[in-house]
């Protein structure tokens, strides 16, 4: 138990929070160290499991992250993107791992992130599952094999509460794409489609987002043809998915040398 290696879980309250503190305490891999909360959260000063309505975990919500880091060997971190690069400042002082499964974070905050990860250990995902990563390759392989007459779409759903898009997902599929066509994404982005928009750019790689109730992720990247259509699909049916990889990240990341890493690299499926 002593020598497991130790994890603070932010955003403690959130849906992937709770979730990430039910997956840790019920791994023998790892142990529960810290749950974070913002300032002025009803949870901070109580015990993490007794707020999730279970038995005690003996682990009390704090919003002091320092500290929590400074006895911790990684942090697992679904929050927001300002909170997350304010984590990452604090994860590299106390040269932790630092698991990031946040989404929507613009330019500038992930350029602080790169910064960050010249002394920790940083493995960031837009989504932690087996199946996204392995439909990244995919993607990629279909992309490069495909000419332009294929038009490719990325449709993603997810629940009423989300509040980036397109998902950290769907730009995951996107990079794929654009890599598998020997293109930058950032060229060919076509998201967010209203009114009089003209007719659709060949090369283009569009974006669609649905919102919607307790849709906990499904993404579809399209390659739509003269005759003929390609769907890949993954459809997330359960949010301990995404902790369950987040998790296995943690413990990855133990030992290696600082750097920014993502989930092919945990998996074992970069090139
Ligand atoms: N990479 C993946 O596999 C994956 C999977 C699911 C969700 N996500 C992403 O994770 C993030 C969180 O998703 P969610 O559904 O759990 O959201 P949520 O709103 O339920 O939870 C976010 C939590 O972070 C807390 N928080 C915000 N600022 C904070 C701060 N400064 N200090 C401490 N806590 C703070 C909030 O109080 C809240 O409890 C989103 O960006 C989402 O897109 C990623
Ligand atoms: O619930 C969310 O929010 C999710 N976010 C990730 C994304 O943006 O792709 C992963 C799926 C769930």
């Amino acid at each position: 138990m002593g020598d497991l290696p130790k994890i603070v879980v932010t955003g403690a309250s959130g849906r992937m929070g709770q979730m990430l503190m039910k997956t840790v305490s019920a791994s023998d891999k790892c142990t529960l160290v810290g749950a974070i909360e913002r300032s002025g959260h009803d949870w901070i000063g109580r015990d993490a499991g007794l707020c999730m309505g279970g038995g005690a975990l003996g682990v009390m919500v704090s919003d002091d992250a320092l500290e929590a880091f400074a006895s911790a060997d990684a942090v697992i971190d679904f929050t927001a993107p300002s909170a997350t690069v304010e984590f990452a400042a604090l994860a590299a002082q106390a040269r932790i791992v630092h698991v990031i499964g946040t989404t929507g974070m613009d330019e500038a905050e992930l350029a602080k992130l790169t910064a960050a990860g010249r002394h920790a250990t940083i493995i960031r995902a837009g989504n932690m599952s087996l199946g996204v990563n392995l439909l990244t390759k995919l993607t990629r392989m279909v992309a490069a094999a495909l000419d332009v007459d294929y038009d490719i779409e990325i449709i993603e759903a997810h629940h009423n509460r989300k509040v980036d898009a397109p998902s950290g997902t769907a730009l995951m599929l996107g990079e794929a794409a654009a890599q598998g066509r020997g293109v930058k994404l950032a060229d060919v982005r076509d998201s967010g489609r209203d009114g009089i928009t003209s007719a659709r750019q060949q090369g283009d790689i569009g974006f669609s987002a649905i919102r919607g109730g307790d849709i906990i992720g499904e993404h579809d990247v399209l390659f739509a043809g003269e005759g003929e259509r390609i769907i890949l699909r993954h459809v997330a049916s359960d949010r301990s998915l995404f902790a369950k990889g987040a998790v296995r990240a943690a413990i990855w990341g133990q030992g290696r040398a600082p750097g920014e890493y993502d989930m092919l690299d945990v998996l074992g499926l970069a090139d």
